[in-house]
């Protein structure tokens, strides 16, 4: 006996794939509609956040319903005794690993939303009802599949994608293909682009490996670090029935540019006392008190002093590192994810950055989309980062409140702003209009809306030469990218031209 009708193999080689797809990719929205034909509803081309949708995502439910109905008819006649290829078995496995996953998912958001309430987040009270589900499916009437399978590497797993969900899916707010690709983006730096060798074997070193976050300031390089650092595989221990650590308390961020050399050296690798003066006890530095699984964020990696990337670039290479004052040599266990919205290039180029430095810090990138990118292909987004700030602040009049900020910002500043400061500026743009009724750009905006302005009015006069107009078109996005690099990569053309460019 078969174990699947050919509509239902067809059904589950679907699920396996739509499984393990980064559901931030476009892919996805394909295998839905594969999954689904004629019931696919909604023609969004990315999955984000709607902050202001009334109908929640029925193609979900859809798919959900019909994967309980395949597992449970599947795994009946498992029990019945019946016997299955090895194909066949595979494809079982996967629908039952998405089937599980979606059953337990209430479960899951409920710990997650307790531990951002302050409840520590270890604890499983439904570990055992879960690893009897997994029994009752892989060994069916006690009868052993072949299937390999670990119960509680499986919960490890469901919580990190639950999380990793959470936290990109809620936080990194856009409907923009930029916005889209940050999430994508950010997902593969959790999971990598194949979630099955992920699962298999590349999520315990993964962990080992420097994530570096560029863009310019206020485009969400601490929220992407938030959302990698706070998404760690995080084992399960099934003796004591529940996580070895808790995820909301591992992620460290250290801003290097408020503190001093030798504060920094301090607070990462801590000190003994009387190493310098002023240290007056011992001190554990974040870089100690990291959790094997959490990870440390170096903000700004960019203005390091040399003498100290010397030292981070050990802790890179090796994982050993001294505190100060001291000869112990201690390991670091966690993560780094470290930022800047520094051009590193430019920096490596003028004798600021160590190159060895940036080689250990580049193995996975990730770089933010700045304001006016997301905004010049999706124009919508502007309300739609509105609403979110909005909801924070009056949740019952919301759509109001963000349409009338929206309204000022299109009479007063134009739709074509560059938004210099990216979305910390509309946050604040959004304040200002919401307590003063008007929001005055800082002197720079102000300018680069003017370049543009000018630079639109020559462009309609056919006044500049080929040579101005690349400067100025330079200087534009420039003003939107913030960094060389960036520039360089948008408009097509050599760092290096883009430098002599901008400072001709
Ligand atoms: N895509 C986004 N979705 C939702 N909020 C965002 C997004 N990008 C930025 N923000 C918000 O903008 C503000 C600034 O973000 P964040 O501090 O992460 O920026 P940053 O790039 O680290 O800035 P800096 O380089 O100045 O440190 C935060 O309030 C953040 O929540």
């Amino acid at each position: 006996m078969s174990l699947f009708t050919p509509a239902q193999r067809r059904l589950a080689a679907a699920i396996a794939k739509l499984g393990y797809t980064n559901p931030f990719h476009p892919q996805r929205i394909e295998w839905e509609r594969e999954i689904l034909g004629e019931e696919f509803s909604g023609a969004q081309a990315v999955w984000s956040l709607q902050l202001a949708a009334t109908t929640p995502d029925q193609n979900h439910a859809r798919i959900s319903a019909h994967v309980a109905t395949l597992v449970r008819d599947a795994s009946a006649k498992l029990e019945a005794g019946a016997k299955a290829e090895p194909i066949e078995l595979e494809l079982y496995a996967d629908a039952v690993l998405y089937h599980l996953f979606d059953e337990y998912r209430i479960e899951f958001q409920q710990m997650i939303e307790a531990a951002h309430a302050g409840e520590p987040a270890t604890q499983v009270r439904f570990w055992r009802k879960f690893r009897d589900d997994v029994a009752r499916y892989f060994t069916p009437a006690g009868r052993e599949l072949g299937i390999g399978y670990d119960p509680a590497h499986m919960l490890a797993c469901y919580f990190q994608f639950r999380r990793a969900f959470f936290h990109v899916y809620f936080f990194i707010v856009g409907r923009s293909p930029a916005a889209a690709r940050l999430r994508s983006m950010v997902w593969e730096s959790i999971f990598t682009h194949d979630l099955r060798r992920y699962q298999r074997s590349i999520y315990r070193c993964l962990g080992d490996v420097t994530t570096l976050i560029t863009g310019p300031s206020g485009t969400g390089k601490e929220l992407v670090a938030r959302a990698i650092g706070l998404s760690r595989y995080i084992p399960f221990d099934e003796e004591r029935g529940r996580f070895v650590e808790d995820f909301c308390t591992g992620f460290h961020p250290v801003n290097l540019s408020a503190l001093s050399p030798t504060l920094i050296e301090s607070e990462l690798f801590g000190h003994r006392r009387g190493a310098f003066t002023g240290a007056a006890a011992d001190r554990v530095g974040w870089l100690e008190t990291c959790p094997a699984h959490g990870a440390v964020f170096l903000d700004e990696i960019g203005e390091l002093d040399a003498s100290i990337q010397v030292k981070l670039l050990r802790v890179l290479q090796s994982r050993m590192f001294q505190r100060l004052g001291d000869t112990v040599e201690r390991r670091f266990p966690g993560k780094v994810i470290a930022a800047t919205n520094r051009d590193l290039v430019a920096e490596i180029d003028a004798g600021r950055f160590r190159e060895d430095f940036y080689y250990r810090l580049c193995a996975d990138r990730i770089t933010t989309p700045t304001l006016r990118e997301q905004l010049d292909e999706s124009p919508e987004d502007l309300e739609h980062l509105l609403l979110m700030s909005a909801q924070r602040v009056a949740p019952e009049e919301a759509e109001s409140l963000a349409g009338e900020v929206a309204a000022w910002i299109n009479k007063h500043l134009g739709p074509r702003y560059p938004w210099p400061g990216n979305v910390r500026e509309l946050e604040q743009c959004f304040r200002n209009v919401m307590i003063h009724g008007a929001y005055a750009p800082a002197v720079a905006a102000k300018s680069a809306g003017d370049e543009w302005e000018s630079t639109a009015r020559a462009i309609r006069g056919g006044e500049l030469t080929a040579e101005e107009l690349l400067r100025r078109y330079c200087r534009i996005v420039h003003a939107h990218c913030g960094s060389y690099e960036q520039t360089a990569k948008r408009t097509g053309l050599d760092w290096r031209t883009v430098k002599k460019k901008l400072t001709e």
